[in-house]
């Protein structure tokens, strides 16, 4: 098994080298795997003036997953859009076909109170957001910036095939299946004639999972609902767009978007992991990065792609361990706990491993 491991900007490195200390920990312990490096975002862009190098696409191809910090920041914010430390993440969601994103959003119950909500509101949360990554408005054409009628106008283009559909939502009912047996979908077909056929797909491949109760919500409502009351949700399954918002929202329930990994993968679950979040360019280099969801999402890779549940059950216990031990980077402290750095965090989660 070989994992490409692309630490990427800002943040990243930091907290992929405490990833890569779990992972060593689990190969000394048997587990067989090699891990190699590579350049993906704005070091690519400084390496060799393309966000996703021929080099790195040949790694991730042939590895069997990858695991990402985060890419971009402010340095790379004036480069035209192909050249764009986003344009290389995209890309390689793209390139692989990584087409199902889960996020899942849990709140562990020591960090009731870093969470912005009343401990009430939140305790228990247990959501997995299902996100269709490879279509939407991310990737529709036509799109553009230009001149028309003497002024600049701005245009992309949501657009969803019904395969496109029928196929990430099968992902999500056979994930609410194994859960709760509830699927929330997410649209805005009030307004959007792609998200009318997002709501009319969805609900004819409910037919295929009469065990599993199908609601639909629109995204103004379900952003609302999140925050009135998350617990109702258990799955949610959305397009990319508003699943990259509604992820964001749904990591401060759980007190920080530094707890929140995710997986996306492909049809075979080959996967790609990262934690939701972004290079942090505002605390880089400062040992203050949060390292949980890119340890979890550590633990994602273990489960989805090498079938490693015991694994993946280990790292999960050591996070709970050292969250019981009150051990906080200052994204979800407060006072009376102790407070560390990204290595300090790294340090714990490997002495309770
Ligand atoms: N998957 C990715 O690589 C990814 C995801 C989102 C944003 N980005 C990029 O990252 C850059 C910064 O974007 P942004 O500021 O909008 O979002 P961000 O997620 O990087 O940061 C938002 C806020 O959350 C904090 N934060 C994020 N991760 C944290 C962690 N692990 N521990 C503690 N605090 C954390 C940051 O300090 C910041 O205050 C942009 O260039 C953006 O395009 C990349
Ligand atoms: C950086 C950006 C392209 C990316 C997205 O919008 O998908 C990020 O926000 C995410 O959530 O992974
Ligand atoms: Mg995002």
């Amino acid at each position: 098994m070989k994992i490409a491991v692309l630490a990427g900007d800002g943040i990243g490195p930091e907290i992929i080298a405490q990833a890569v200390r779990v992972l060593t920990v689990l190969q000394r312990d048997g587990l067989k795997f090699e891990l190699e490096p590579g350049l993906l975002g704005g070091c690519a862009v400084d390496a060799t003036g393309e966000p996703f190098p021929e080099v790195t696409r040949k790694l991730v191809t042939e590895a069997d997953a990858v695991l990402l910090g985060a890419v971009g920041g402010p340095r790379y914010d004036m480069l035209p859009r192909q050249q764009r430390p986003e344009q290389g993440l995209l890309s390689i969601r793209k390139t692989l076909g990584l087409f199902a994103n889960l996020r899942p959003a849990i709140l562990y119950p020591e960090l009731a109170g870093a969470s912005t909500l009343k401990p009430e509101v939140v305790s228990g949360l247990d959501i997995m957001i299902v996100r269709e990554l490879t279509g939407d408005i991310y990737f529709g054409g036509p799109r553009g910036i230009e001149q028309r009628d003497g002024q600049r106008v701005g245009f992309n283009t949501m657009i969803y095939s019904e395969a496109e559909i029928r196929r990430i939502a099968h992902v999500a009912f056979q994930i609410a299946r194994k859960r709760s047996h509830k699927l929330c979908s997410v649209d805005k077909m009030n307004v959007l004639e792609c998200t009318q056929l997002w709501r009319d797909v969805v609900t004819e491949t409910s037919k295929e999972y009469p065990d599993v109760i199908l609601s639909h919500m629109l995204v103004d409502n379900a952003a609302m609902q999140l925050i009135r009351d998350p617990k109702q949700f258990d799955v949610i399954v959305t397009g990319n767009m508003f699943g990259d918002i509604l992820s964001d929202e749904a990591s401060m329930l759980t007190g920080s978007i530094g707890m929140l990994p995710s997986a996306s993968l492909d049809e075979n679950n080959k996967g790609l992991y990262e934690p939701i979040h972004g290079s942090a360019p505002d605390i880089a280099d400062k040992n203050m990065a949060n390292p949980l969801a890119t340890i979890l999402s550590v633990a994602m890779m273990l489960r989805y792609t090498f079938n490693q549940e015991d694994s993946a059950q280990r790292i999960e216990n050591s996070v709970k361990k050292v969250l019981s031990q009150n051990y906080r980077t200052s994204d979800i402290g407060s006072s009376g706990m102790n407070m560390v750095g990204t290595v300090e965090m790294g340090d714990a989660i490997l002495a309770s491993l």
